[in-house]
């Protein structure tokens, strides 16, 4: 189905027989004949706002998982700390808190993941990984207790952050093995969280992530390969961190991660002319906030002090379709289990559940970057990440308004106070 180029409520193809696909446009793929039935039938029933979030059943989905853990683990060996990541993370942004034993358990499950030599593997005694090392972290930051901080060895992790890091700037994702764009966010983000990001962790990583952007402006695994939104989200966080967004075409970027949206569905596609996957709400959607950011701080000081300008008022309405993204989440990516799903008629998995969660989470809220709090200064990466907060001002909730979940980090896709939180015991009081 055609690309959406701008923002188009799906309640406009509702009202708008036109706007809706013909026959012989309808029905190329399999999710565009589903989606289009479910939001038919929505529309028939008038249901787009009173849609509900099915926060009971998704919460008692992660829960039985969580239960079922030691069975899932054996087909996921060496995804143990994403699988502890998702879940929590899945309940905390549900607003679900965690119980003392669920504490208890994610704690010694990630202790057994990490290696004497330095960082955290799929599974004890399998190697450090860089993922798996940003998935334990997320996870102890989504714990959130001084035990949870604790236990990680950062002198140990922080000469194994070195050993990934090749002359190009680039880094590999364990000793030995492959190069790409998500080992310099993954170390980055977690050395963030732990307050090891040094000159000598960072040398040539901007430059080098600058080679991965494309002509189209999407960030691709390594230079010369096709841009992808999972690749393009690490990227682009990743420059973030070091303060190097300036490196990249911004404004190209944009085009590209805007033009991924899709008219019917409303929900992204991870690249050009592949399906809508619920996922991409975060490794897509989640750009927006990192975008808005970046070119409102790259504004001329006269458009931000004149608040009612043309081109802040544009940025701050948003460079996404936020509803129609809400849309694609709540009618088609909740299954009637419990879970959420990459596209109707699939089954539910943590992953997905964990990320059509953080895309809700984004297109509800609106979490800006606190520029004007960092002007003048020179912050380091864990002050830069404590200036993202939730501009309560401009959310948008569709359907029932008990669909609000909670804020989720832009850079490092946790809950808001964790970060704060983790931040705040690896870094002391913060000055400024
Ligand atoms: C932090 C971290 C580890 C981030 C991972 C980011 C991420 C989701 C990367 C995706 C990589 C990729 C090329 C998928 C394409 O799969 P596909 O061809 O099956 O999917 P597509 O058809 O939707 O492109
Ligand atoms: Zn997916």
């Amino acid at each position: 189905m055609g690309i959406l180029s701008g923002s188009r409520k799906l309640e406009e193809l509702f009202t708008n027989t036109d706007a809706l696909p013909t026959e012989s446009s309808k029905a190329q793929t399999d999710t565009e004949v589903s989606v289009y039935e479910l939001f038919k039938d929505a529309r028939d029933k008038n249901l787009i706002n009173t849609i509900k979030l099915n926060r009971g059943s998704h919460i008692k989905y992660v829960k039985d998982g969580l239960k079922g853990l030691p069975t899932y683990l054996v087909a996921l060996d060496a995804s143990k700390p994403w699988l502890c990541f998702w879940m929590l993370y899945s309940l905390d942004i549900l607003g679900d808190e965690l119980s003392q034993d669920l504490v208890k358990k994610g704690i010694s499950t990630i202790t057994k993941l990490q290696n004497p030599t330095g960082g955290f593997g799929g599974g004890p005694g399998q190697i450090s990984h860089a993922a798996a090392t940003y998935a334990a972290i997320n996870a102890l930051a989504t714990i959130g207790t001084k035990e949870a901080y604790d236990l990680i060895d950062r002198e140990t992790l922080y000469n194994w952050f070195l050993k990934l890091k090749r002359e190009d700037g680039s880094f590999v994702m364990h000793e030995g093995g492959e190069v790409d764009v998500r080992g310099a966010y993954c170390v980055l983000s977690a050395a963030t969280l732990t307050n090891l990001v040094t000159p000598e962790l960072t040398a040539g990583t901007a430059e080098w992530i600058k080679r991965c952007q494309n002509y189209d402006g999407g960030i691709g695994g390594e230079p010369g390969i096709e841009g992808h939104g999972g690749y393009t989200f690490c990227g682009l966080a990743a420059m973030e961190i070091m303060g190097k967004t300036d490196l990249l075409d911004i404004p190209l970027l944009l085009r590209w991660a805007t033009s991924l949206q899709m008219q019917l569905e409303g929900g992204f596609q991870g690249r050009p002319n592949k399906l809508v996957d619920g996922c991409y709400s975060f490794w897509v959607g989640g750009l927006f906030p990192l975008l808005e950011a970046i070119m409102t701080r790259n504004l001329p000081e006269k458009d931000v002090e004149q608040s009612n300008s043309e081109v802040s008022k544009y940025i701050a309405q948003s460079l996404f379709d936020r509803e129609a993204l809400q849309e694609y989440i709540l009618i088609a990516c909740q299954s009637p289990k419990g879970g959420l799903i990459d596209k109707p008629k699939r089954g539910a998995d943590h992953y997905h559940t964990c990320y059509c969660l953080s895309g809700l989470s984004t297109a509800q809220h609106h979490v800006i970057y606190d520029f004007e709090r960092a002007k003048g200064k020179d912050l380091d990466s864990g002050a830069r990440s404590l200036l993202w907060k939730d501009d309560v001002t401009n959310r948008i909730v569709l359907g029932d308004p008990n669909n609000l979940i909670n804020s989720t980090h832009p850079i490092h896709n946790v809950a808001l106070p964790n970060v704060r939180k983790m931040i705040e015991h690896f870094y002391g009081e913060r000055n400024f």
